[in-house]
């Protein structure tokens, strides 16, 4: 597939830059779309550009046609329109490269996770057999289960199982893992456990491809990301990239808020606003270390003061107008 060109109307970042190599994306959707029976336009003229080597997050509200594309990119739902490219090979040569966890796989509760592997890993046909075990091994230390390879699934913790999920899905060498809301209905520690897991597979080489109804959790897990609504793309890029178009703006604590805020407003910074004992203004480029020699040399007593960067929830509201309801 030839790269995808940035047409007219296109939304922000929605192609590699002109020129780029296609070999040098993981995905390349053009067009892609999914009507289902009934009319319901589930995915609706999709140009993603999945860089290789990234940790892209697809980011959007329940129901906004995220596992419709994942299938898709999968060979398991037929698209109505468009195309797509995944490793710039012709799927039937892409797939075994690709490990998914789509929906949870089903384990045998009173097999032990090394033994869920091995019936996993004889019913791929690509694998071959005389090396299981080892490969068997590799994807369970790779997921740090090693030691509770033999334990039983049922005794796994939700962190565990979801890791010996993805072990599963990195049974052959893979260079590409696309995951399925991999945090979806896990507690705190298992959220952490999965995070830094996906961070550690990325560092191998390994582009990974997730999708997320969570803004906070792509953005710490994240390279990059690709933001849907109602099954169209509103933006996509590098994390910085995707907040670059929005204002910086400063906090200051004070409890001279009135004094803080004409000064900021010397310093020439713009939209400076006043609430109780908190001053805000947009950072307008200067170092916060500027700001608070100028608000102390005043005789400010500055409590606190942080840049607030704006959120991938800004981006998103500042591109649609709509708050981001998870609920779809
Ligand atoms: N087989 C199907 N037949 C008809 N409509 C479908 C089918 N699968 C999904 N849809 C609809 O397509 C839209 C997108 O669904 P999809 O599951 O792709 O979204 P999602 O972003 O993955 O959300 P979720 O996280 O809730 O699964 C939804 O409105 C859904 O109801």
């Amino acid at each position: 597939m030839t790269a995808v060109t940035q047409e007219a109307g296109a939304p922000f970042g929605a192609a590699p830059p002109p020129g780029a190599d296609p070999g040098e994306s993981a995905i390349v959707t053009h067009g892609l779309t999914k009507r289902f029976r009934g009319g319901q336009v589930a995915v609706d003229a999709l140009d993603l550009a999945v860089p290789r080597g990234s940790v892209f997050g697809f980011l959007g509200p329940n129901g906004s046609g995220k596992t419709t594309t994942i299938r898709m990119l999968l060979g398991l739902v037929a698209p109505t329109a468009g195309d797509y490219s995944v490793l710039d090979l012709p799927l039937a040569q892409a797939l075994p490269r690709v490990g998914a966890v789509v929906e949870g796989p089903a384990f045998y509760p009173y097999l032990s996770g090394e033994a869920n592997l091995r019936r996993f890993d004889a019913a791929d046909p690509t694998a071959r057999g005389g090396t299981a075990a080892r490969r068997i091994a590799e994807a369970l230390e790779r997921v740090g289960l090693s030691a509770a390879a033999g334990k039983r699934y049922r005794n796994y913790s939700l962190g565990m199982r979801q890791r010996l999920a993805i072990a599963a899905a990195l049974l052959g060498p893979r260079e590409l893992l696309i995951l399925d809301e991999p945090t979806n209905g896990l507690d705190p520690q298992g959220t952490r456990e999965v995070r830094s897991l996906v961070k550690e597979i990325a560092a191998d080489g390994t582009t990974v491809f997730v999708s997320s109804h969570l803004l906070a959790e792509v953005e710490q897990m994240c390279t990059h990301a690709a933001i849907m609504r109602t099954g169209r793309l509103v933006a996509q890029g590098t994390i910085a990239s995707l907040r670059s178009g929005l204002v910086v703006r400063v906090r200051v604590e004070t409890p001279d808020a009135a004094d803080a805020a004409r000064v900021l407003g010397t310093l020439g910074l713009p939209d400076v606003r006043r609430s109780g004992a908190e001053v805000t203004a947009e950072l307008d480029g200067r170092v916060p270390e500027q700001i608070n020699a100028a608000l102390v040399g005043e005789g400010v007593a500055v409590r606190g003061l942080a840049v607030v960067r704006p959120s991938l929830e800004d981006v998103f509201v500042g591109l649609t107008g709509e708050g981001f309801d998870v609920g779809g």
